[in-house]
């Protein structure tokens, strides 16, 4: 890989364990952008506008723009509906009762900024959850893990035993899918 640090526009933590596995090293600088739907969007577009818009946040931000700029956006959707971080814990229970027992899509978005353009790849991913008794997500819910997720749960937690099958990417489920990281990094 011709650069080995950037820049991370996120605070997500998985996506800095997962650039790591690439053995890209990252300086944290997080993007605060208005993640609101807009009337009707595709959640696939949805993801893509966010995650060029977090990078581009943060370039107009930065007046030296020696290294590329990496930000991503993960949503689940349910047909065209877009699931993304809970509110509150009432809002995760709602979100996992209704992914229990179904098949789901997780898309994520991922775009690297660098010499004065924006290059984004979408990774979207087929998954299938187990139905789960009530008790079990209740229990889940409690233990905050949701809270920071989209759909509710996170795949490499505990709710990765309730993950029948998934057709796609297991990286981009959790945030970050590494081959098209690793495309959009060796572009440069
Ligand atoms: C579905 C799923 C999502 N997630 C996480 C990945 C993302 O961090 C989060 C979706 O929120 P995002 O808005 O994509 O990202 P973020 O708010 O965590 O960080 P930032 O906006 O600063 O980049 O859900 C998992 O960790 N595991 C999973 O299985």
């Amino acid at each position: 890989m011709q650069h080995k640090k950037i820049i991370l526009a996120s605070r997500s933590p998985r996506r800095v364990e997962l650039l790591a596995q690439l053995g890209v090293q990252c300086e944290i600088v997080p993007a605060d952008i208005d993640e609101s739907a807009l009337a009707g969007e595709d959640p696939a577009l949805y993801v893509q506008r966010l995650a060029k818009a977090k990078a581009l946040a943060i370039a107009a931000t930065r007046a030296d723009h020696a290294l590329p700029i990496l930000a991503a956006d993960t949503t689940v959707a349910l047909g065209q509906e877009i699931l993304g971080k809970p509110a509150d814990a009432a809002e995760a229970m709602a979100m996992l009762s209704r992914l229990s027992g179904s098949v789901h899509l997780v898309h994520t978005a991922v775009a690297v900024y660098q010499g004065g353009a924006v290059q984004c790849l979408l990774s979207t991913t087929q998954v299938e959850m187990m139905q789960v008794p009530i008790h079990v997500l209740q229990d889940y819910v409690a233990s905050g893990e949701p809270m920071d997720k989209a759909g509710a749960y996170g795949i490499q937690g505990r709710a990765g035993a309730w993950i029948a099958r998934i057709s796609g990417s297991y990286s981009g489920v959790m945030g970050l899918p590494l081959h098209e990281t690793a495309q959009l990094l060796h572009a440069w």
